[in-house]
């Protein structure tokens, strides 16, 4: 409920963070987050409830669908604002935490863009927040520089990647500062702090400020994020339009609203991201109940099947059709040291999936680790000769409803039951410790990722009669016996997570055995961290 303006008390910020990165979160910082929240939370909340009353229909059987209610925005002709010169070319963009060492180290790995991500691969412990803004602020003046605790220098060089950077998602709360009695919403928090202290600067040499936004379920939320931005505009003396955002398609309702989306920023945005792991993720979520939906397991889940293939290709009709960008997404390889054939593997797999992409119509897209940089530049290089193929319109697509609902074939062994299992232990047990994202068994895993392996454990128990593809059934028993020996196995382990396994494990025994699938699996972690 909003409290009356008399009573409107300063935020607070609780928690102890280092005074350096604390010197951010000044009270004039807070102020422009209290701001944010006190316009926009009433509307946040309103499409959380949305988002909970589409499931609850999924759940009584109804399927997704394109929507009758914006058919006209689907069939008028309209382009988004043209594009800034700093993102005309984003042929290979690299992800990563933000942790100070790893934003240098994207800033000069040769990639056009740097996405700093505040969502699928950080902790949101507030030492990672307050560092990460510190970090990103001394990117944007220039002073970005580590020694590691080897004594090797790190300083950002020449002409470095282009920042972008991704505040949580909508559904996340940021517990550590309260207005007026209430959480800040995690995505306000992220974005407030970093548009307060670097938009103008960013603005000034024409560099932004750029941000992804991750997670969108509808075009509303979309819009959201327009008014805050042209808040934010307003409030900082920038001009209209010029905060720029790319969204990630990654949720299963937002591919049937690309347009939409695209149409409800269409002042600011620069493209769509095929956010592949969440978008798996949501395909689960949403059809949950829906028996004859059940995926195989995820290893068997690639970007060619029908299903996957579908949405990228409506998502580059549809950017390129809007003059936007249609960004592809992550491999989940990254390099592996010591064994070179397995390494070469690897990176041929990697190299396979970014072919894929540019010759479908990609305009770019993501890699996880430097060394995948030039793998990835190489294949763009050579198929995109331009800066961007936003002329290829894509004519030939035309994706139905049924073919992006349709799941794929495959089957679920005992070594995929087991390895979900394994993920989902040690992601969250790392999360948990502060690690947003960590190699396991040489791929990338993050929240994306490891809420794949805790929604399909989830929904191959619950269905209650689907078996192993040698025919024995798929129970609880099972799964309580590999988490228990997983949790013990990790526990004795030097690895990330290790001191955090069983907490890990008794978290992921309860979401597991709970009636309902959880919607993330960071909510209830958030409540075991600081
Ligand atoms: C589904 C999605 O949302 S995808 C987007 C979110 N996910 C990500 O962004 C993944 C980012 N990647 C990572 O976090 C890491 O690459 C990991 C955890 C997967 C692997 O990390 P590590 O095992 O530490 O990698 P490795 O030891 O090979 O690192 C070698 C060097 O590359 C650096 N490095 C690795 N990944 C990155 C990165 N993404 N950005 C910048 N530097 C990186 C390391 O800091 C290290 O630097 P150093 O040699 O100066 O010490
Ligand atoms: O954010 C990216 C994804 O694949 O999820
Ligand atoms: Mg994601």
């Amino acid at each position: 409920m909003a409290v009356p303006q008399e009573h409107w008390s300063l935020p607070t910020l609780t928690g102890a963070p280092s005074s350096r990165a604390a010197s951010l979160a000044t009270p004039e910082a807070l102020a422009f987050v209290a701001e944010l929240h006190r316009r926009f939370e009433p509307e946040r909340r309103r499409l959380l409830e949305a988002r909970r009353q589409r499931q609850a229909s999924y759940d009584a059987g109804a399927l997704p669908d394109f929507r009758a209610d914006t058919a006209d925005i689907r069939e008028s002709d309209w382009s988004v604002a043209p594009i800034p010169a700093a993102l005309r070319d984003r042929r290979v963009e690299i992800t990563g935490p933000v942790e100070r060492k790893m934003i240098i180290n994207a800033l000069n790995s040769g990639a056009r863009v740097f996405m700093a991500d505040f969502e699928d691969s950080t902790t949101p412990t507030l030492a990672n927040l307050l560092d990460g803004q510190r970090n990103l602020r001394d990117a944007v003046t220039g002073t970005l520089e580590y020694t590691s605790p080897e004594g090797r220098h790190y300083r950002v060089g020449a002409d470095p990647a282009v920042l972008v950077v991704r505040p949580r998602g909508w559904h996340l709360p940021e517990k550590h500062v309260e207005v007026d009695g209430e959480p800040v919403a995690g995505a306000l928090f992220d974005f407030g702090l970093y548009a307060f202290h670097n938009a103008r600067d960013l603005h000034a040499r024409d560099l932004g400020p750029y941000f992804y936004l991750p997670k969108l379920e509808a075009m509303e939320e979309a819009a959201l994020w327009d008014a805050v931005m042209e808040h934010a505009e307003r409030a900082l003396g920038l001009p209209l339009g010029s905060m720029k955002a790319t969204v990630l398609i990654e949720t299963l309702p937002a591919a049937f609203q690309m347009d939409e989306i695209l149409y409800a920023l269409r002042r600011r945005v620069v493209g769509l991201n095929c956010g592949r792991w969440d978008y798996i993720f949501s395909y689960l979520k949403t059809l949950r109940a829906h028996r004859d939906r059940v995926l195989p397991e995820r290893g068997q889940v690639q970007m060619t099947v029908p299903f996957l293939k579908a949405y990228s290709e409506l998502l580059i009709r549809t950017c390129h059709h809007r003059g936007a960008f249609a960004m592809g997404g992550m491999a989940a390889q990254i390099p592996i040291k010591g064994d070179e054939a397995a390494n070469a593997a690897a990176l041929e797999k990697v190299r396979a999936d970014k072919l894929r992409e540019v010759k479908a119509g990609h305009d770019g897209t993501w890699v996880a680790h430097p060394a995948l940089v030039p793998v990835a530049k190489a294949v763009f290089d050579e198929y995109m000769p331009e800066p961007n193929q936003r002329d290829v319109l894509r004519e030939d697509v035309r994706v139905t409803r049924e073919e992006l609902l349709t799941p794929c074939a495959g089957t679920i062994t005992r070594a995929g039951f087991d390895n979900n299992v394994e993920v989902a232990l040690r992601y969250t047990a790392a999360w948990l410790d502060g690690l947003g994202c960590v190699p396991i068994h040489h791929l990338m895993e993050d929240a994306a990722t490891a809420e794949i392996a805790r929604a399909q454990l989830w929904q191959w128990l619950h269905h209650g009669d689907l078996h192993f593809a040698d025919h024995a059934p798929i129970d609880f028993a099972l799964f309580d016996r590999a988490l228990a020996a997983h949790a013990h196995r990790l526990g004795e382990s030097d690895l990330p997570g290790a001191t955090r396994a069983d907490e890990a494990a008794a978290l992921l025994s309860a979401l597991t055995h709970a009636d309902q699938l959880g919607d993330f699996l960071t909510l209830p972690a958030y409540d075991r961290i600081d």
